[in-house]
């Protein structure tokens, strides 16, 4: 069995439901257990900014999947809950990215584990480091507190957790 933890991302409504499917999606493959989701927190774009808000979490999951495999998974996921792909970094229903995959490096065209954007994200670190605060990232050799302590405080302003309003439907 491996661990790894998988970030997830939605900035077009009803965002928390894309959460919460592609939580269930992960929880019903056979291969698959999660064993911790993180709070949701409401963010505020990075990179291409001209965007809604997102809501962003982390989840930390069990598998017997290869990393390919459950990079397979996560885009079969993000499939059938309708992301197309249009804006590089823009509008998106949902965005399941591999941050860690059991300490291992792995580093190809298609997947790059460590996810090379972990530690400057604090959309990211923020909801990672309430799962595991002391999880040390390989290649970088350090803890996410320690990336998170890192991170310029206005970086870590844009992020709030997030409370259901409207019946939860955000
Ligand atoms: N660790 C990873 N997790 C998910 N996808 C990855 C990873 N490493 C590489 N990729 C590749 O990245 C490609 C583009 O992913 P995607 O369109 O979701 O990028 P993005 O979410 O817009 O940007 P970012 O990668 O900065 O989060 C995927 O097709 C996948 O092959
Ligand atoms: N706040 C926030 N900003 C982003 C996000 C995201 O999930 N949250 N994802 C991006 C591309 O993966 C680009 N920018």
């Amino acid at each position: 069995m491996k661990e790894a933890y998988i970030a997830l991302g939605s900035n077009i409504s009803p965002k928390a439901d894309y959460l919460e499917k592609s939580l269930s999606r992960l929880q019903e493959h056979e291969d698959i257990e999660v064993l911790q989701a993180s709070p949701i927190y409401e963010t505020v774009p990075v990179g291409y900014t001209e965007q809604s808000d997102f809501l962003n979490m982390v989840a930390h999951i069990q598998t017997s999947l290869s990393a390919f495999k459950l990079l397979e998974v996560c885009q079969e996921i993000e499939q059938e809950l309708g992301r197309e792909r249009t804006i590089k970094w823009g509008p998106r229903t949902i965005d399941l990215d591999i941050l860690l995959y059991n300490q291992e490096n792995i580093e190809t065209e298609q997947l790059v584990i460590p996810h090379p954007r972990l530690h400057e994200r604090a959309f990211v670190l923020v909801p990672l480091a309430e799962l595991d605060p002391n999880l040390i990232v390989p290649v970088i050799h350090k803890s996410v507190s320690d990336l998170l302590a890192a991170l310029a405080d206005e970086e870590k302003e844009g992020i709030a957790k997030w409370k259901p309003k409207n019946g939860g439907n955000e």
